[in-house]
């Protein structure tokens, strides 16, 4: 189980229809302050996210799609945000079934979006969304909330086809796309429920927490928050020294992949781990040594084909036993990052699982493969892509934590799922996956027992760093490890 905070349940609609019943008993009174929150949430939340693209643009055209009930009424808060904080933004409003059927907290949104900006508000019918060829900078769907069944109405569908071929730097959702609404982004406001995430218009799924919830989930899935690193933003005690944080042993590299594990290393330290020792081919250790000297760099016996050679089996155990500075052996390893497929690597690492089953593990990349996965007692994270998942679904051994990474990453634990909704294609490069995994290794080897933990905050850590790092410099012109300096800021809570 996570701390209290570090997980909120996702809902089915049913589920979320009877929360809110019991939480609002239905009373506009109770339900508009939650929707003023929600709808100054969408705001920030949307203007954080468009610096992806670049600065919000000073003369902002926001298309705002409202249907009749409370998504429409989070769309046009939201808008009046938006239009107070950019005096020259104008919002074009298009009521989908006519603003007459608006109801009553919706209307009340309307009227305030309209006094606050009488100039900068018109309202536009379908025609007139649909001949504007000048596109917009963003677009508010609150056409359907959850009550939603399909099937969408003809005017509507088509209304929703004419907006997707729209040109639209940022398309946001309230709570769920509406119909066939392509969203870059959807705000789930208060609930995540589980259609948003089987969704493909989802887009990212932004969880926006308007503190409808505390203590433990007591679901089956829930969703990871920021406060799963409330722990990490503690002051460390004083009488501590290098052995209290825990000593990771990196198992990985091969002349085919040198970088990957140097990425995992770099990852390692910047996690908290109080030493990093890397075993490498013998030809990479100096030259990765010149280059990130806080690590420890053992090089290792090469194999013909420039992986880990098997006849250092005997040197790796020893130092798994040996005592540095003092302290226990390893306290937690990574095993994989750049091993490439070599048999002898392969047998290298089946062995080095066997040596000491109290050492827990993740196992990355090439170390997925079933012989090896299933090698040893020791306890477990797997970090699998799509592709790696489905490579040793079968094999996964029971207990073990999962990190099914993609673009909406779930961390699957006895059952229960967690997923991250943070990070983005940012990520969509070469050593975003090294990274993480030696991200979880330093976590886990701070706190031996606690897979769950490390491979949640790992995953979260590691996502709002992404975050953070698009938000910088965009998603295109940028490096992997450049991620690394925005881990500081996440826990700091510098510009987020
Ligand atoms: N700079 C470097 O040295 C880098 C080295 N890398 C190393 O490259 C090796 C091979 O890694 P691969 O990830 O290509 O693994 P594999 O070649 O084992 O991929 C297995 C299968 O998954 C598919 N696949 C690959 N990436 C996927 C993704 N993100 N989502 C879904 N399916 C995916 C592939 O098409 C393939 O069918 C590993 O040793 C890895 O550590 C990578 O981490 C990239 C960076
Ligand atoms: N489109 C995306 N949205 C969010 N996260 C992504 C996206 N693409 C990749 N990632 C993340 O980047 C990482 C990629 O890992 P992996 O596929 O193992 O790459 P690597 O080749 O770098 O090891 C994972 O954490 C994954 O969740």
């Amino acid at each position: 189980m996570l701390e209290p905070g570090a997980a909120h349940p996702v809902l089915t609609i049913d589920e979320a229809r009877q929360f809110e019943a019991a939480l609002f008993g239905g009373d506009e009174t109770r339900e508009w302050p939650a929707m003023q929150r929600a709808g100054r949430a969408i705001a920030d939340a949307v203007l954080r996210d468009y610096r992806e693209l670049g600065a919000f643009p000073e003369n902002a055209r926001v298309l705002v799609l409202a249907g009749k009930g409370h998504n429409g009424g989070d769309a046009l808060i939201a808008a009046r945000h938006i239009l107070e904080k950019h005096p020259r933004a104008k919002a074009a409003v298009c009521f989908v079934f006519g603003e007459q059927s608006l109801r009553p907290l919706a209307w009340r949104a309307h009227r305030e979006l309209a006094q606050a900006a009488p100039e900068r508000v018109a309202v536009f019918d379908a025609a007139a969304v649909q001949k504007d060829g000048a596109g917009f900078d963003l677009c508010l769907d609150g056409i359907f909330g959850f009550q939603f069944r399909p099937s969408v109405d003809e005017r509507v569908a088509q209304l929703i086809d004419s907006v997707n071929a729209l040109p639209v730097c940022l398309r946001a959702a309230v709570d769920m796309p509406s119909g066939s609404f392509r969203a870059d982004f959807t705000y789930a406001t208060g609930i995540v429920k589980t259609p948003v995430l089987e969704n493909p218009n989802s887009g990212r799924v932004r969880y926006l927490d308007l503190g409808f919830f505390s203590g433990s989930p007591c679901r089956d899935t829930a969703t990871l928050t920021p406060a799963a690193l409330a722990p990490l933003r503690a002051l460390r005690s004083s009488h501590t020294d290098k052995r209290d944080y825990g000593h990771l042993f990196i198992v990985g590299g091969s002349r085919k992949y040198p970088g990957a594990v140097l990425m995992s290393v770099q990852a390692a330290l910047r996690s908290g781990a109080g030493l990093v020792t890397a075993f490498v081919p013998e030809s990479l250790a100096p030259v990765f040594a010149a280059q990130v000297p806080e690590a420890i760099w053992h090089g290792m016996a090469e194999s013909p084909g420039g992986g880990l050679a098997l006849e250092d089996l005997p040197v790796f155990r020893e130092r798994v036993s040996e005592k540095t500075s003092g302290t226990a052996n390893a306290t937690a390893l990574v095993i994989g990052p750049g091993l490439s497929r070599d048999r002898e690597s392969f047998a290298l690492v089946t062995e080095i699982l066997r040596i000491n089953e109290n050492i827990p593990v993740v196992l990355d990349a090439d170390a997925l493969q079933s012989d090896i996965i299933a090698s040893g007692k020791a306890p477990r994270i797997l970090t699998p892509h799509a592709g790696e998942y489905q490579r040793v679904e079968a094999a996964i051994p029971d207990g073990a934590v999962v990190v099914r990474k993609g673009p909406l990453t779930l961390i699957e634990h006895s059952g229960r799922k967690y997923i991250s909704p943070f990070g983005g294609p940012v990520l969509a490069r070469g050593g975003s996956g090294d990274l993480l995994a030696g991200m979880i290794g330093g976590l886990l080897a701070q706190a031996p027992g606690a897979l769950l933990h490390a491979a949640c905050r790992g995953t979260v850590w590691h996502g709002m760093a992404a975050d953070c790092l698009a938000r910088a410099h965009g998603q295109h012109a940028v490096r992997t490890t450049q991620l690394l300096d925005f881990l500081p800021e996440v826990l700091r809570g510098v510009s987020q």
